[in-house]
């Protein structure tokens, strides 16, 4: 695809290499790898909705502009950018709050690849950077009326702060008490499943002759509330987020018996006949999946409501012991404006002194990318981050702060 390029091609060709901040004109930076140069934008638009990439393939010495997935980051006035282990680009925007400084551009990762394959397009994908582990999202699935919904309430109740739910996208008709964007977001198949080709979607199923799906925004927004995702899904769904980079505890809620089954589903009274016997016709191959599929860490039996869920705390490690669960999931990075950025192995650092600076303090911020987990279409995890406090001279290096790590950085 042809596009005017903002700097000449011999530019890419003889003064970019993998590496640092190379700031070009509008705020861009570039990139290469192997064949690739990726030119990321920053900008000072206000009107722009996110940074820009651009693709200049040495290979066929053209211009690409590549399909985009993620949640994408906001636009910033400048950033630094480098290559991690040639699948993937760190970004740090600089003048970005604390919560929104550290991205991660995949050029080559298996999702990458995965939804290359299926668009058919040159494609890149972002991914928000998070510090430490934070709590995993929680998969529940199980055949239609066992009480998966109710479980998830009573723990949304009992843990507000720490939970929050998935809103998935259906194509079925709304029920009596049912709230668009609360419950799901109903929709119509045709917007569904152009959103569904656009890459939108972390897992979609039909099921019960509608369309469901969870699309990697429902999931972000959990994240950026700070709490943990619980995604109510059917099997289908859960194999397929199984399969993705969304690393997930994986629970299957089974009933005691499929009379009880049927029982519950009819005393609902949210269904026609015809929609209770296609349910109940589905719930013995998902049961059976359920228990031999190898998709799910845990089974739980809703016999006893108050059981199970004093089960289902345990498992999530909520039993007696909240408090110390109910940990910040995403504490930020408070970056100054005014830093610069080196790599070595597998860490990175961030200089936050200035020139003008000579003798004076300087603080370095040691990003260790060594233990990254998860990726897009989430976010990516086990971001290590410590502060060097030392005293100029010699400190522009990499050798300067072997044994200078004095702990976890402190936001001023
Ligand atoms: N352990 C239990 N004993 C008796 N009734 C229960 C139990 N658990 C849930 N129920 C009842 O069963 C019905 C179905 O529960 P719920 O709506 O939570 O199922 P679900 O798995 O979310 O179904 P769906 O997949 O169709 O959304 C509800 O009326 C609920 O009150
Ligand atoms: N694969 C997905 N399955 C989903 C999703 N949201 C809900 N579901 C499952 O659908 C059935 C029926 O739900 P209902 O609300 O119509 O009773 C149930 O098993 C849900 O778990 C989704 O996003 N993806």
């Amino acid at each position: 695809m042809g596009e005017a390029p903002a700097f000449v091609v011999d530019d890419l060709q003889n003064g970019y290499q993998n590496g640092f901040g190379l700031k070009y004109k509008d705020y861009e930076t570039a990139i290469t790898i192997h064949d690739k140069t990726y030119v990321i934008g920053g900008s000072d638009d206000e009107s722009s909705s996110s940074i820009g990439v651009r693709i200049y393939d040495k290979a066929t010495g053209n211009w690409e502009i590549p399909t985009v997935l993620g949640t994408k980051p906001k636009p910033c006035k400048s950033h630094s950018a480098v290559s991690l282990s040639d699948d993937r680009i760190l970004i740090i925007k600089k003048g970005s709050s604390p919560d929104d400084c550290i991205w991660f551009l995949e050029v080559d990762t298996q999702y990458v690849r995965e939804q290359k394959k299926n668009l058919g397009t040159q494609l890149v994908a972002w991914s928000k950077g998070v510090r430490g582990n934070v709590d995993k999202p929680v998969v529940i699935s199980g055949p239609s009326g066992v009480g998966k919904g109710t479980l998830i309430s009573m723990l949304m109740r009992e843990f507000p702060s720490m939970f929050g739910f998935s809103v998935s996208h259906t194509t079925r008709a709304p029920r009596a008490m049912e709230k668009d964007g609360v419950h799901y977001h109903f929709t119509e198949r045709s917007v569904m499943e152009k959103d569904i080709k656009d890459g939108k979607f972390l897992e979609f199923a039909s099921v019960h002759g509608n369309l469901y799906g969870t699309s990697i925004e429902a999931v972000e927004a959990v994240a950026d509330a700070g709490k943990r995702c619980i995604l109510d899904i059917d099997v289908q769904g859960a194999r397929s987020v199984r399969a993705s980079s969304l690393e997930a505890i994986f629970i299957f809620i089974c009933p005691p018996s499929m009379e009880e089954l049927e029982k519950r589903l009819r005393a609902r009274g949210t269904e026609l006949e015809e929609q209770i016997l296609k349910r109940l016709r589905n719930s013995e191959a998902e049961v059976e999946q359920g228990n031999s599929s190898g998709i799910f860490d845990h089974i739980l039996y809703n016999d006893k409501l108050e059981e199970c869920y004093e089960n289902l705390k345990k498992l999530l490690g909520l039993d007696g012991n909240t408090v110390a669960t109910q940990k910040s999931s995403s504490e930020g990075l408070n970056l100054p404006w005014d830093h610069s950025v080196s790599k070595t192995d597998n860490k990175i650092i961030i200089n936050c002194g200035t020139p003008e600076l000579e003798k004076a303090s300087k603080s370095l911020i040691v990003l260790d990318v060594s233990s990254l987990k998860g990726g897009a279409p989430g976010r990516t995890r086990g971001l290590d981050v410590y502060a060097i406090d030392s005293f100029s001279d010699g400190l522009n290096g990499i050798d300067s702060f072997s044994d200078g790590l004095n702990g976890i950085y402190q936001p001023s």
